[in-house]
């Protein structure tokens, strides 16, 4: 197996990576990082927490620290967390090189265009079941809360030094789980984009540094995000892809620990389970619930639900969301309000067909009525004149 100096990396680089702990380069990082070095475009594939980010960082320090000019590395990143830990990979490895980053949050995304990429891609795309133990649990759909309620009392009371993420599908879901779990006394805290992005930062930081064991999360934190301590990633919701299974489990088992990933599936989840099971080449196995137990917390769990629900309501959440889907047009360039006043418009235009449409199919009706109390006439019309 090829080291670090035989991929042409410079010892203060070398000597950079063993003081994290790198110390062997990982498949992707032997695959691509000479293709980089040649100045080759390159695009890497490879499983979750397999060290891509290095893959790309060190190379990237390689070549700066022999031209060391000007602006000389853009990264795209798909959410703002992932920015800041990229930017602090490259802050940590490139601290002898005196390196300065800067970190732009917020934009349009850009498109580049790449000839002859040098293209690799990890034979082995599925963890191993060693690395992670891949579970669910079938919940009847009204009961979906209170078997998750259950699991996490189950986890925590057996492995108190354990980091759970949970997913879920949206901020208003993540905002009340958060809410829930906290009247049941876990250590939860939420991290979604309607939140201030301040404080997004503050309860990944704090769940970083397992002050609060259990993040609830959306998609935000499904990719990217490198927490060794992830040691349970809960799906609230089964994925609607697999894709998005696939980076929410990639959260634990990172850099060849063990992880456990629990989904939960109503009834009407099979199919959803089953194409995971495709993709993933892995069979899920079916995780053993205490019914009883369930059913004992249903009730308080459910009242609780519903609680959490109401106090929802009556804070300024929904309006947030509006705001937040007005910055999100700003941040692409449109004006909030023409846009409201095109989808107006849109919409006035869309009824306007639908009337005109109604009224035409009225007409046909009336026509069809018409015609078929005319013809009898006309038939005992035709009949006097014979
Ligand atoms: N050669 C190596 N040996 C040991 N650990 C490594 C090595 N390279 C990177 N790591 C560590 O592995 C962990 C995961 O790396 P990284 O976040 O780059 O994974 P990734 O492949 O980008 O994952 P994802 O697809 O989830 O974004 C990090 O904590 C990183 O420090």
């Amino acid at each position: 197996m090829a080291d670090f100096s035989s991929l042409g990396l410079s010892d203060w680089l070398v000597q950079q990576c063993k003081q994290l702990g790198i110390n062997k380069p990982t498949a992707v990082q032997e695959n691509c990082m000479p293709a980089i070095l040649q100045g080759r475009d390159c695009l890497g594939c490879a499983k979750t927490g397999s060290g891509k980010t290095a893959a790309f960082v060190l190379p990237v320090l390689q070549k700066l620290s022999e031209e060391p000019y000007g602006i000389f590395c853009l990264v795209l990143t798909p959410t703002r967390e992932l920015a800041y830990q990229i930017a602090e990979q490259f802050r940590v490895l490139g601290k002898p090189l005196g390196l300065r980053e800067c970190i732009i949050v917020g934009g349009m995304g850009n498109s580049i265009a790449m000839n002859e990429p040098f293209f690799w891609e990890s034979t082995s795309e599925t963890r191993t079941v060693e690395e992670l133990d891949q579970r669910y649990i079938l919940t009847p759909e009204k009961v979906k809360d209170a078997y998750m309620v259950h699991l996490i009392q189950t986890l925590t009371d057996q492995h108190d030094d354990w980091s759970i993420i949970i997913f879920t599908n949206t901020c208003k879901n993540c905002q009340i789980l958060t809410m829930m779990l906290r009247e049941f006394n876990f250590p939860v805290i939420s991290l979604h984009s309607m939140m201030k992005q301040k404080q997004r930062f503050a309860n990944l930081a704090k769940f970083k540094a397992s002050v609060y064991k259990i993040l609830i999360a959306t998609d935000v934190a499904a990719r990217g995000l490198d927490i060794p301590t992830v040691q349970v990633v809960i799906n609230h919701n089964t994925p609607g892809l697999p894709k998005i299974y696939i980076h929410r489990v990639g959260r634990t088992a990172r850099a060849g620990r063990n992880g456990v990933s629990i989904t939960l599936v109503t009834q009407y989840d099979i199919h959803l389970v089953h194409v995971i099971e495709q993709q993933t080449k892995t069979k899920l196995k079916e995780y053993p619930v205490e019914e009883k137990a369930v059913l004992k917390i249903l009730t308080q769990v459910n009242m609780a639900r519903r609680q959490c629900e109401i106090k929802l309501e009556s804070t300024d959440f929904d309006e947030k969301r509006e705001i937040n889907k007005r910055k999100q047009l700003i941040l692409q360039g449109k004006d909030p309000d023409l846009e409201a006043k095109r989808k107006a418009e849109l919409e006035k235009i869309r009824s306007q067909k639908k009337k005109f449409k109604q009224k035409i199919q009225e007409q046909v009706q009336r026509q069809k009525c018409g015609q078929l109390k005319k013809k009898p006439m006309k038939r005992q019309h035709v009949k006097a004149t014979e």
